[in-house]
Order: structure tokens, then C-alpha cells, then sequence
């Protein structure tokens, strides 16, 4: 069952057109990620669902409400993520739970909340004083402290170091099981690859594709990476005579290929006519940074 539609969402500020006809369902029950390069329009999609903006056409329906003609409705049931620096620094754990507990009709025990959330020995310390990780676990508590259905969460994990990223993980899927539906908007595809179930990836203001991320692999499957260091100077462009390579470049020490059919023989005999080695040589699995790049025509660290 659908608990998000966004249908034929259109956005301008001046004759920027930001987006350009957004359209997807988030089922209940899953972790639905929009995954896009900068300024790709995710946040303005996001704004639109949570009621913040004003889209100039399309719909929005969360749990078949209208966000901007039912905000009370809305604030019930979807808990968006606080900008962590939108709290005072001198705010106690405790004192920010409860203020915005009392914002709710039927709010959730926090305490239970920042048990789950390990923060339960940070309750009287001051938000000032909490590690970046705390801080962003404490938005999230704030997030879920209505008890909602839907959760959204825009780039939750920026900032965070390796082991709390993974902690935060771990925790948004306890979330997902304890039956809250998340929309999150994510740069890192490690994380969109590990958490989410389907993946609406943005470009432009248009939603370029919709599908799992092992269906996003597979549109790019076939296409095989080799990297090496050549043992001699080579330029890249010597390998794209070969019909099976379809890029080749020099990435510092070492030259990236990619290619389809036996691009390792046809790497390996281009060097050997060259009188080069490859040195180190890997040959690497297409991964979701592949399928976004080949959808999208680039990288999203770019
Ligand atoms: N209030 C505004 N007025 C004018 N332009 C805006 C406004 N808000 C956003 N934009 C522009 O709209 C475009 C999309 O912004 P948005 O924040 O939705 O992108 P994003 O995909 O979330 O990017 P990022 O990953 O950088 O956060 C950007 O070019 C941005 O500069």
C-alpha cells in the first residue's frame, strides 16, 4: 500500500526550473531513498512531501492527506529530521524531549526512545556537549518522537564517522521494523545500497530511475572495470582502439578501464603491443556508484 504518492511535481524559483515533474509511491513499511547530485532537486522534492514548500503543480498525498491543506493532520504522522543546529546549545537532552514532546497529542515515550537510541546516560547533558553522532541521534529521537508513520530523513548520516554511520544504520532498520516507513535523502551509496529497498535516483528535476539498488546494478551489468598500473608510461587513449573498451583513464598512478566482452585480453594484448605490463591489476564489480554514474553521466561526489 502506497503512504506516499508524489504525482507530476513541478517547482520554479524564477526561470530556474527545479523540478520538472517528480513522480513515485513509497510503500508502507519500506526504506525508500532519493539518491541525486547537488542541487538535484531532493531537498525541494522532500520540502514539498513534508508540507514546507509549495509545489507550483503536481500532488502530494501522505497517508492520503494533503500537506498543505492538512499541516495539523500531516505533523501527526510524519516526524521530519530537526536540523541538529536548530537547537540551543544550553538544552539538556531531557528539556528538548520534552518541549517537543508536548508539541504532539499522542507523543511516544522518549525514554524508551533514547534507550533505543542509547542516549539514556546523555539525558542531562547539554546538547553543546553531545559528539556529532549523539547530536544526530538525538535529531532523529526528535524525529520519532510523534510516534509517526512516516520518517524523513535528509542526509542523516553527513559528518559521521565510519562506525557511527553504521550504528545510525543499524538503527534506522530497528526503526523500519518496529513499522515506521522511511524517506530519506542520501549522498553516500554504501548507505542507499545497504539500507534502502527501492531508490528514486534525482537529476535535473526528474526522476531518472525508480528501482531496487540491485536493480539499478543489473541495467549496468556487463559492463566490466579493470584498474592497473602500467609498468611504463601509456597514454589512455592507446586502449580505446580496442572495440571492447569503452572509456580509459588515467586515475594518478594507475589507468581505469572499462569495457564489455573479454576487456581483459583486449587490455592485456593492447599493453603487450605496447611492451607494458599491467602491474596490481584488478578487475572490479559494477556497484551502485557505476549505475548512478552510467544513469546520471556522473559521479555524485562531483
Ligand atoms: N529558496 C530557493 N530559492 C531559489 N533557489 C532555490 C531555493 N531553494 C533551492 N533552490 C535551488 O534549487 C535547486 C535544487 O535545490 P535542492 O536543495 O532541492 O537540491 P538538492 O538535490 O537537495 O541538493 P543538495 O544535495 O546540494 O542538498 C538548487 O539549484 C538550489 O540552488
Amino acid at each position: 500500500m502506497a503512504i506516499i504518492e508524489v504525482a507530476g511535481l513541478v517547482k520554479h524559483y524564477g526561470d530556474h526550473t527545479v523540478l520538472n515533474g517528480v513522480s513515485f509511491t513509497v510503500d508502507q513499511g519500506e526504506i525508500f531513498g532519493i539518491l541525486g547530485p547537488n542541487g538535484a532537486g531532493k531537498t525541494t522534492t522532500v520540502e514539498c512531501i513534508e508540507g514546507l514548500r509549495v509545489p507550483d503543480a503536481g500532488s502530494v498525498r501522505v497517508c492520503d492527506i494533503d500537506p498543505r491543506r492538512d499541516d495539523d493532520e500531516l505533523r501527526q504522522l510524519l516526524g521530519a529530521q530537526l536540523q541538529t543546529s536548530a537547537l540551543p546549545d544550553k538544552l539538556t537532552v531531557r528539556e528538548a524531549l520534552e518541549l517537543y514532546s508536548s508539541f504532539y497529542r499522542d507523543p511516544a515515550d522518549w525514554r524508551e526512545l533514547i534507550e533505543v537510541l542509547r542516549l539514556t546516560d546523555k539525558a542531562d547533558a547539554q546538547f553543546r556537549r553531545l559528539s556529532g553522532g549523539q547530536q544526530q541521534r538525538l535529531s532523529i529521537a526528535l524525529a520519532l518522537l510523534g510516534a509517526p508513520r512516516v520518517a524523513v530523513l535528509d542526509e542523516l548520516t553527513t559528518g559521521l564517522d565510519p562506525q557511527a554511520r553504521r550504528d545510525t544504520w543499524d538503527l534506522i532498520e530497528r526503526i523500519r521494523d518496529r513499522g515506521v516507513t522511511i524517506l530519506m535523502v542520501t549522498h553516500f551509496m554504501a548507505e542507499a545500497e545497504r539500507l534502502c529497498d527501492r531508490l528514486a535516483v534525482i537529476d535535473s528535476g526528474r526522476v531518472v530511475a525508480l528501482d531496487t539498488p540491485a536493480g539499478l546494478v543489473a541495467r549496468v551489468d556487463g559492463e566490466q572495470r579493470i584498474r592497473f598500473r602500467p609498468s611504463a608510461p601509456l597514454d589512455p587513449a592507446a586502449l580505446t582502439v580496442a572495440p571492447e573498451v569503452t572509456t580509459a583513464m588515467s586515475a594518478g598512478e594507475q589507468l581505469v578501464v572499462t569495457g564489455v566482452g573479454n576487456l581483459l585480453l583486449a587490455v592485456t594484448t593492447v599493453l603487450s603491443q605496447h611492451h607494458v605490463v599491467a602491474e596490481d591489476l584488478r578487475v572490479e564489480q559494477t556497484s551502485l556508484d557505476d549505475a548512478f554514474v552510467a544513469l546520471t553521466g556522473r559521479s555524485i561526489e562531483s
